[in-house]
């Protein structure tokens, strides 16, 4: 896919992934919506952007992507801005194992990256008006694997693997002219891997001691990806059009991979 004169649509563009997301794809040429709940840094963000690469380029709406009314009004928006939209990066997400943000985690993470596939197919459709285009979901290198630290996350992450490869394989959103894919980082440094707060069964002080202690070694057994190295592989997803329910995972000790996961059925 040429990206230049495309427009692009990309949630919680404010910071970390989703900014690198934004950034690669203006470099290319696209227009972009982001969103972000976080209204300051959104602001912050927009003030950047349109300085770099043009106010006309780029526009920046509050939307938390829990919100059916929020999302609508979204990709309502930057179609009446942009006369159309190619391209939907569903990226907001969060971890939190505890209650009450273990259900937030699932909310944003499962239920908004479904709702902003849903939408984007009514924009992308091109047997009702649209151009056909691409989805990418962000799920992470933490749905493909076993973690004893993060079980909702994982469940997020995989659920979001499995709401990709099968939209990919409907017919009727193929006929559409959709492509879906979901890219599965690794550990990349963003606020949300410095705000990582281990599943536990206890509080006390030297558990979380120790838990800190697991998420430390971990992460530097592992070690952090820049954004822009996410980003690439991103970029991969959205301009490469044979690839369609591709999962790929991206890590800075195992390098990229096109994971295949094989199920009969
Ligand atoms: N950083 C990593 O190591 C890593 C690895 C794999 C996958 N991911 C995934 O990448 C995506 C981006 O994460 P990040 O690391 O950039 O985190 P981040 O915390 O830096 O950025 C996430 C952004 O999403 C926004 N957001 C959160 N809830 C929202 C909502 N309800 N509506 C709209 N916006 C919302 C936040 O305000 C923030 O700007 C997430 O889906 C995350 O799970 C991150
Ligand atoms: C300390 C583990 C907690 C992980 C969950 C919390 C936040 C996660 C953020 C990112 O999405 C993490 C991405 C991957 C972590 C999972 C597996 C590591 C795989 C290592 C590799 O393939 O390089």
């Amino acid at each position: 896919m040429q990206i230049e004169g495309k427009v692009a649509l990309v949630t919680g563009g404010a910071q970390g992934l989703g900014y690198a997301f934004v950034q690669a794809l203006l470099d290319k040429g696209a227009k972009i919506c982001f969103c972000d709940i976080n209204t300051n840094q959104g602001e912050a963000t927009l003030k950047q952007l349109s300085d770099k690469y043009g106010a006309g380029n780029v526009m920046f709406r509050r939307c938390d992507v829990t919100s059916q009314k929020d999302m609508e009004e979204l990709f309502k928006a930057t179609k009446d801005r942009y006369g159309r939209i190619d391209i939907v990066c569903n990226n907001a997400g969060m971890g939190g194992e505890t209650y009450p943000q273990w259900e937030q985690v699932v909310d944003v993470n499962i239920k908004g990256m479904t709702r902003g596939s849903f939408i984007a197919f009514e924009y992308l459709r091109n047997d009702k008006g649209g151009n056909g285009g691409v989805i990418v979901n962000i799920s992470s290198a933490a749905g493909l694997s076993v973690n004893p630290m993060s079980p909702v996350y994982c469940a997020t992450k995989t659920a979001i693997i499995a709401l990709t490869r099968c939209l990919a394989s409907n017919e009727e959103v193929r006929n559409c002219g959709i492509r879906v894919n979901t890219l599965c980082p690794s550990f990349a440094d963003t606020d949300l891997v410095k705000q990582i707060s281990p599943f536990t069964l206890h509080d006390d002080a030297e558990t979380k001691m120790e838990n800190s202690a697991k998420v430390t070694n971990f992460l530097s057994a592992h070690g952090l990806m820049t954004t822009d190295t996410v980003a690439e592989s991103f970029m991969e997803l959205v301009m490469d059009e044979t690839k369609n329910g591709a999962v790929l995972r991206v890590s800075k000790g195992k390098g990229n991979e096109y994971c295949k996961i094989e199920v009969s059925v």
